[in-house]
């Protein structure tokens, strides 16, 4: 362990955080970031080690499910208000339908579990302002639809006996709230926006005493010049936050700097705990090794872009299950997590689709788990076949495209060599070292008929054969 680990941070140091200025050089500010590097607590490990979520974007969205008054909006359903121009006094009448007779948290909390996920970040409140816990700072409940009861209570409690995480997404931005502001531009302005912040720290507390088990706020809503200006509030947010929840997380997006900075301050450092940018993209796995210095989270949506619930699919491409795993692999082998969205129907039920994904990412991951879970990027050069996990000295091979040649090239850091074996089944597979540092891993003659995993054992060994390098 200590040799491979020797080679490895080797190649890491040469990445080590961004080169810190000299102090002279930074920008002194009051709400940059609170820490250099990784977080390296318990609670920030497990977040690392859990690597797959679910996210789950419901509320008074799915019941139009992308249309209104007859006509289909090709726009994200939960953004259906702004598409229609609908006021929050006729878009809130929708909570008189919300009764959802086919919610069952332990249903969702078994389909979670039967996924592998190991996180669950739920809509507490989306931009139109509905909340799914009985908030007593706002009109606008769960407790004041037909349904009554605490939907996001009787979550936590599904997902947490099932050993799952709960995360919380949170939008500050809040389209039903008369104090919500896109930009300060008088002492009204202002005024107003005192106000909202105070309604925002109510709530956020709230969320914090009534589900302590939460583990991780996922702020969204924060782009807009109101916020931008507020930096202060963002920064005390996330201390209020780790006061009332000493380890829980907070993503990068609620943080805006004294400048009004997002997500890195203006000397380039990292706010919050993880990076949020990742929304439907993902880092390039040559170009983009730099996300492997800091914590990142990416969030995928299975059509081109529906959070909440739309009725019509057809209106975008729809990623197979095979094209979100890859997503997946592609995220892990960076050092990130990912989060699969799901946007359950108004009925509380979820649609085939989703079922689907959730079923055949739960098989795979229950034979391949072990090259997702607790994993990172492994520091090997990308190769056209697929992505590298690593966890110790193990490096994992998840395949996606297996070559004409049946040979997986892999190149090495110096002075190792390789034995690999199939994840599935434990078969070795014959390694044959074709150059300096360069090795083929035969495919499995008997081609597997969904992506494969390879687990590397990395020795180190200096091989007997010598190589020239051209005379150029
Ligand atoms: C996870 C997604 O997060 C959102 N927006 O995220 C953004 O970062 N939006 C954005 C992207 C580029 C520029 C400005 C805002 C929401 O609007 C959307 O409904 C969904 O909840």
């Amino acid at each position: 362990a200590f040799i491979f680990l020797s080679l490895f941070s080797v190649g890491m140091a040469a990445q080590a955080q961004p080169k810190k200025l000299p102090a002279d050089l930074e920008i002194p500010l009051q709400y940059g970031a609170d820490r250099l590097g990784k977080r390296q607590d318990a609670a920030m490990q497990k977040f690392r080690d859990n690597r797959l979520g679910a996210f789950i974007h419901w509320g008074l969205y799915a019941i139009p499910g992308g249309e209104w008054n007859g006509k289909v909006y090709k726009g994200a359903a939960e953004w259906l208000k702004s598409w229609a121009k609908i006021s929050s006094d006729e878009w809130m009448k929708l909570m008189d339908q919300w009764n959802p007779e086919k919610f069952n948290a332990k249903a969702w909390a078994k389909m979670a579990k039967q996924m592998g996920v190991k996180y669950v970040k739920i809509t507490t409140k989306h931009h139109e302002g509905f909340c799914l816990w009985p908030s007593k700072y706002s009109k606008y409940t769960v407790a004041q639809t037909p349904y009554k009861k605490d939907i996001l209570g009787e979550l936590v409690k599904a997902y947490n006996d099932e050993g799952i995480d709960v995360h919380f997404y949170f939008s500050v931005m809040d389209w039903s709230h008369p104090d919500w502001r896109y930009d300060i531009k008088s002492k009204e302005d202002e005024e107003a926006m005192a106000r909202f912040f105070e309604f925002t720290d109510n709530q956020l507390r709230e969320l914090a005493e009534r589900y302590p088990t939460v583990k991780d706020f996922w702020f969204d809503g924060t782009w807009d010049a109101s916020i931008k200006k507020n930096g202060w509030w963002t920064a005390h947010a996330e201390k209020m936050l780790k006061e009332l929840l000493p380890g829980v997380t907070i993503n990068s997006r609620l943080r805006a700097d004294d400048y009004g900075k997002r997500h890195f301050d203006s000397n380039g450092h990292m706010m919050g705990d993880y990076e949020s940018g990742y929304e439907r993209r993902l880092p390039d796995p040559v170009k983009d090794l730099k996300v492997t210095r800091w914590d990142w989270e990416a969030c995928m949506t299975v059509p081109e872009n529906q959070w909440g619930y739309h009725k019509d699919w057809s209106l975008s491409y729809v990623k197979t299950p095979v094209e979100v795993l890859e997503r997946v692999v592609h995220a892990v082998s960076m050092g990130g997590n990912m989060v699969v969205n799901f946007g359950p129907q108004g009925d509380g039920d979820f649609r085939p689709e989703e079922k689907e994904l959730a079923a055949y990412i739960g098989s795979w991951m229950k034979k391949n788990g072990e090259c997702i879970y607790g994993c990172d990027y492994a520091g090997f050069e990308k190769q056209p076949w697929g992505y590298y996990t690593r966890k110790g000295d193990d490096v994992y091979m998840v395949v996606f495209n297996p070559p004409y040649s049946r040979h997986l090239v892999v190149k090495t850091p110096g002075g190792t060599s390789i034995k690999a074996a199939q994840v599935v089944g434990g078969k070795e597979v014959k390694v044959e070292e074709t150059a300096r540092n360069e090795f083929n891993v035969d495919v499995p003659s008997a081609l597997p008929d969904e992506p494969f995993v390879i687990k590397l054992k990395i020795e180190k060994k200096q091989s007997g054969k010598t190589y020239r390098d051209a005379l150029t």
